[in-house]
């Protein structure tokens, strides 16, 4: 029986439910007339809505007044939590006064399948209309959704008799599978994203979530859909209203949610009380991003860095179910580095976090040491994330460097000779920034972000034709502001020419300067783009005359190699040569010089 003592009710109603429990006859109908005599009776009388669960034989085992609680339905030990995969042998009915008939609640909808009752009534005693919701069942299994029959006249309901349609149900389900986590399917994602006062250095909500949902589908989920929320500032304790988050629980479960992604970075506390509320795994921006981080590091410092900064993310966040959550499923969030799942164990977390500190600190000491060994200029593409920083590498170098449309496909450091006719650079490609990337991320691409910095000149490749490029050119400053590089020569290069008007273009080639604009698919504008960057490397480059005797043929061939040669004559006093240099080259040359022209 119920706990009646649970609920919070008057003694004397306590006293009628007590004894309504006691009908406990035994009928085949849906509910026999003497009761929904007692019912109505009591309906009226208390001015109050009654649910009652009964079992297949039509015997009483439960009574609620008013709202049906979950919170009291979780304690009562005859009602469990099935998981939506067989029927308990339960019905829940309710009788009130102007009831909605006719839709059911996303509460209701939850509670019905949770428990999976065979079916539920409601009866409207006023109207003297009642419809029934039917669990569905969909290739053998239960769907979580329902079909509906009625309407039916309260006098009906004393004839009707379930037990077919029920038998019906049970028979269509495949016995003993789950459907629930099947090998390969992808994991449903829901979005979450807040709408907060706006600001108009933000980006809009819109286009914020838009990015969020390119980051699932490039971590590998599905998105089954999106929820925004207006609030004045996140909820301390939810981020999201602690209405809203009941309601993603009901949706969650009804949908078969496998993960929530908000589109912020949670607090551990907001992400411990929603884990515990929601029963879902939940995951933050950071964690998602994180997550694409690992799956795309290739080189060994670049792995170890990812897994620093996952291990430095998650040791605030392990306690409660969260962690349970996080041990027990696998897909984002749980996938560290190459094949390894992430520890989970605070003790050895920490022993980790020092080990890789250490490991990748020996790691940067040798590159310095690669570093100082090269000596041409360097020049480094920066830019939001997708804006065709490979694909340009790529079009330039023929370097074979993944170019792909998801976010974060470049995330090791690639360099490649690049030959500019009169001189030579080195180009490196870079990890996109992103919007709303906390700065411990940041830090986890250190090793690309010191190429930048190591940098002699900045390519920022823009996509011309993204609806927030002139947000994601702020947002590229504001990081290269950050490590403090905005003093380095920067070429704007606005890119994805082919997909924008003349116009825009025309526009666009004023806007910023220096600046092209080019299509790294189609190559058009690529010429200007290599006139720009050879005008940027060869600025401190000094125009020499030179006159080597003719024993010295060897410096002439070593200038047809490395430098601009303007002129060349055979003189009588030697070989004349008018040449564009390097400032090391042009001081190796000192003794030939017989004119240095000034710029
Ligand atoms: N239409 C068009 N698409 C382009 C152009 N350049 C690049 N793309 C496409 O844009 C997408 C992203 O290109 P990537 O080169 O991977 O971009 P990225 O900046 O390296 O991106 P991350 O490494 O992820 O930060 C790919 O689908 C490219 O094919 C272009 O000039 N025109
Ligand atoms: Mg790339």
């Amino acid at each position: 029986m119920f706990p009646l003592d649970k609920l919070k009710v008057s003694r004397k109603i306590y006293e009628k439910l007590e004894e309504m429990i006691q009908w406990s006859d035994i009928h085949t109908e849906l509910i026999s007339s003497k009761k929904l005599e007692k019912v109505k009776d009591f309906v009226f009388k208390n001015d109050i809505n009654l649910h009652l669960i009964t079992n297949r034989r039509g015997q009483i085992l439960g009574v609620f007044p008013g709202e049906m609680d979950e919170t009291i339905l979780r304690e009562w030990e005859e009602i469990t939590f099935n998981n939506a995969q067989s029927l308990s042998g339960l019905r829940w009915l309710i009788f009130g006064v102007d009831l909605e008939i006719y839709n059911l609640t996303l509460k209701e909808k939850y509670i019905f399948v949770r428990y999976g009752f065979d079916l539920y009534l409601k009866a409207d005693l006023r109207t003297n209309e009642a419809m029934i919701f039917y669990p569905e069942v969909c290739e053998g299994f239960l769907s979580r959704s329902f079909v509906s029959e009625g309407s039916y006249s309260l006098c009906d309901l004393t004839h009707l008799d379930p037990e077919y349609r029920i038998e019906e149900i049970e028979a269509e389900l495949k016995e003993g599978s789950s459907h629930l986590i099947q090998e390969g399917l992808k994991e449903r994602a829901l979005l979450v994203g807040l709408d907060l006062p706006v600001n108009k250095d933000q980006y809009s909500l819109e286009e914020s979530l838009a990015e969020l949902k390119q980051l699932t589908l490039t971590a590998g989920a599905e998105v089954v859909g999106m929820i925004i929320q207006k609030r004045d500032a996140p909820h301390p304790a939810f981020y999201i209203g602690q209405g809203k988050a009941v309601e993603l629980k009901y949706r969650a479960y009804l949908e078969q949610i496998d993960l929530i992604i908000f589109d912020d970075e949670l607090t551990p506390a907001q992400q411990r009380n929603l884990e515990e509320l929601i029963e879902v795994k939940i995951v933050d921006r950071s964690r998602l991003i994180l997550d694409i981080f690992a799956q795309h590091a290739r080189t060994r410092e670049g792995k170890l860095q990812v897994e620093l900064a996952q291990l430095k993310y998650m040791l605030p966040r392990l306690t409660g179910l969260g962690s349970k959550l996080s041990r027990l499923g696998g897909g984002i969030g749980t996938r560290g580095p190459g094949e390894t799942k992430l520890e989970v164990d605070r003790r050895r977390i920490r022993k980790r976090i020092q080990d890789l500190e250490k490991e990748i600190k020996q790691l940067a000491g040798l590159r310095e040491l690669h570093q100082q060994n090269r000596n041409l200029p360097v020049v480094a593409l920066v830019g939001y994330t997708n804006a065709g920083k490979s694909t340009l590498l790529n079009k330039l170098t023929n370097a074979g460097v993944l170019s792909e449309d998801k976010l974060f496909a470049t995330l090791d450091p690639t360099m490649r000779k690049l030959d500019l006719g009169s001189s030579a650079v080195l180009l490196s490609d870079t990890v996109g920034f992103i919007q709303k990337l906390p700065h411990h991320l940041i830090a986890a691409f250190r090793a690309t972000l010191e190429e930048v910095q190591r940098a002699d000149i900045l390519l920022h490749i823009v996509d011309a034709s993204h609806s927030e490029r002139e947000l994601q050119m702020r947002t590229v400053w504001n990081v290269l502001g950050d490590l403090e590089v905005l003093e380095k020569p920067i070429i704007t290069v606005f890119n994805k020419a082919d997909l924008i008007s003349t116009n825009e273009a025309e526009y666009l080639r004023e806007r910023i300067r220096p600046s092209a604009v080019i299509s790294a698919l189609t190559g058009e504008g690529i010429e200007d783009l290599l006139d720009l960057i050879r005008k940027e490397v060869e600025r401190d480059f000094k125009e020499l005359e030179v006159i080597f005797p003719y024993n010295q043929g060897g410096w002439v061939e070593k200038l047809h190699k490395t430098a601009n040669v303007l002129k060349e004559e055979y003189r009588n006093e030697g070989i004349y040569m008018k040449v564009k240099v390097d400032p090391i080259l042009a001081g190796q040359l000192e003794e030939y010089v017989i004119r240095k022209m000034v710029k």
